[in-house]
């Protein structure tokens, strides 16, 4: 990340003369055929190194990969530095240049085992006492409303990651939930969100979590405001709020401001990016709805991942192979997408939580030195669980016109076997026949032999799948506190790392910003009888 763009690179411009002249050689059903041992070649297992329970399969021996090309791909990340920059992050180094701030979500899950000099990373275990304490005294219902009843109803406000962390690690783990604590999650500034939330909760037995990092956020802002008018309607008393309000945030004056005491405020710092703070405080709508220990389970399979990335060495480090792929197809096959493709209702939200991970972490085109990148960044991330999709969108990455690079992932047992697990089984006949009806499609004369001399030459054309379409699978035993943990820590790394060899800061958000300043200027405008003035004549 010198002077240099990445482009620049021996390795990059080796990247591309292999794709120049050899991608039409790198066909997945004469690379299977030629090589008996591709599987166990392109496949790595991920065991925690702190517990060896929470565990995975990354196969990748379905991308248009040969071993040159992968070398190459590691040669790339070295080029780039990447060892350098990681061991930055895990120090503490101010790595988020824009804002000078260190990248430091790796704290949050430590448990004092690395030592850390940043100012606030000493203050995590406190946070996370005041989290189990809260939690248990408000799920075993001790904690009163202020008729004396206990709390039934959770209602977490906050948008971007002060709610797409805890919505998608909620939904992800409602195997472990306590049934009788309802949890409800409003991000929008339509009113309707709050007010169809509001509809089925009771002011006397709900909690309302604000949750903001910044407490500046317009739409959780509003949302709180309006919320905290809806339970004094019947509480009467602003003495009341206390039972009923509690904040997670960094900024102490505006928590204090809005009504909110001190000692219902759950503190983070300015080290954790709003997209990788579910780890924060901003997970306590998780600990309430799975409870503290599970809450931690999830910290620790995160940290286990962290170990693995920090030390593993590139060949052998999971977050550096998923980055490498999706690179080689990003910059060198021009995929403009990556589909994230769970095989398990419960990560039902797990591409739209990457969406913001990745897209705004990555959607940059200027490097951290300030240069305009010639190469394309971050893909754009979407993706549905199986099978829904299948019966969706799975047509156009079958057969349509576009590279579509996909991760199937998916549980080998569940939660929930019923009809014998049949359910399950089925789910994972379609786990395993997706990537391999990708990879190898149906040819021709396979298509003739089925429809026989009669069809048309149209039909047949229709049937053909062209296949050599690439993917990864991800299988783990089961869909745990850790091994979820240690999956978005995986992405997580994967996106780091790509940030790193396309040079960019993956930790800022600047474009998010004038949206939200011209959005300012439109509102105070649009009260007002004059016209709305200074905008384009569309306004
Ligand atoms: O937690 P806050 O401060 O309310 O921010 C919520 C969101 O706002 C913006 O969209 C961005 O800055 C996001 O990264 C952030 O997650």
């Amino acid at each position: 990340m010198s002077g240099k763009l990445t482009s620049e690179y021996p390795s990059w411009q080796k990247l591309q003369q292999i794709y120049d002249s050899d991608h039409s050689k790198l066909v997945l059903r004469d690379l299977f055929a030629s090589d008996p041992q591709r599987f166990s070649k392109f496949s790595r297992e991920y065991v925690s190194p702190d517990d060896p329970s929470t565990s995975f399969l990354l196969d990748f021996s379905k991308n248009l990969i040969t071993e040159s090309v992968l070398a190459t791909l590691f040669g790339l990340v070295r080029e780039a530095d990447l060892e350098k920059y990681r061991e930055q992050m895990f120090s503490g180094h101010h790595i988020n240049t824009s804002e000078d701030r260190a990248v430091l979500h790796i704290a949050l899950r430590n448990f004092d085992e690395w030592d850390i000099s940043e100012p606030g990373v000493k203050e995590v275990s406190g946070v996370l006492a005041h989290i189990k304490e809260f939690s248990e005294a408000v799920r075993s219902g001790e904690w009163k409303g202020y008729t004396g009843k206990s709390i039934d109803t959770i209602v977490n406000i906050g948008i971007g990651g002060s709610d797409l962390g805890p919505v998608m690690v909620t939904e992800a783990l409602k195997a472990y939930s306590k049934r009788d604590l309802t949890a409800h999650f409003v991000s929008n500034i339509d009113g309707t969100h709050l007010a169809e939330t509001l509809r089925v909760c009771d002011p006397e037995t709900t909690l309302f979590i604000i949750a903001s990092k910044t407490f500046t956020t317009q739409e959780t802002i509003t949302n709180a405001t309006s919320a905290r008018d809806w339970f004094l309607q019947t509480a009467k008393d602003k003495a009341h709020v206390a039972k009923h309000f509690v904040a997670l945030s960094t900024n102490t004056k505006a928590v204090t401001e809005f009504g909110i005491s001190e000692s219902n405020m759950f503190q983070f710092w300015d080290w954790v990016g709003g997209r990788y703070s579910l780890w924060s405080a901003i997970g306590l709508s998780i600990a309430l709805v799975i409870g503290y220990e599970n809450f931690e389970e999830l910290l620790r399979g995160a940290h286990g991942m962290d170990k693995h990335f920090r030390t593993a060495p590139l060949e052998q480090n999971l977050p550096v192979i998923l980055a490498v792929l999706g690179i080689w197809y990003n910059d060198f096959y021009g995929a403009q997408t990556h589909a994230l493709l769970p095989y398990d209702q419960y990560l039902h939200k797990f591409a739209d939580y990457f969406q913001q991970g990745d897209m705004e972490s990555n959607g940059k085109s200027i490097t951290k030195g300030g240069q305009r990148v010639n190469y394309q960044t971050g893909p754009i991330i979407w993706g549905a669980a199986g099978t829904n999709g299948q019966h969706s969108f799975y047509q156009l990455v079958h057969q349509g016109t576009k590279l579509i690079p996909a991760d199937f992932l998916a549980p080998a047992t569940t939660h929930n076997p019923i009809a014998n697990s049949k359910h399950h089984r089925i789910l994972l006949s379609n786990y395993f026949a997706q990537p391999e009806a990708l990879a190898f499609g149906k040819t021709e004369e396979e298509v003739r032999q089925e429809l026989g001399p009669n069809a048309s030459e149209a039909l047949v054309k229709s049937k053909v799948f062209e296949g050599n379409r690439p993917s990864n699978s991800i299988l783990f035993p089961k869909l745990t506190p850790a091994t979820l943990g240690a999956l978005i820590s995986l992405y997580e790394h994967k996106i780091f790392t790509q940030g790193v060899v396309w040079g960019i800061n993956s930790f800022d958000q600047m474009g998010v910003e004038l949206g939200k300043v011209l959005a300012k200027n439109i509102l105070s405008q649009l009260g007002s009888p004059e016209a709305v003035k200074g905008h384009d004549s569309s306004v």
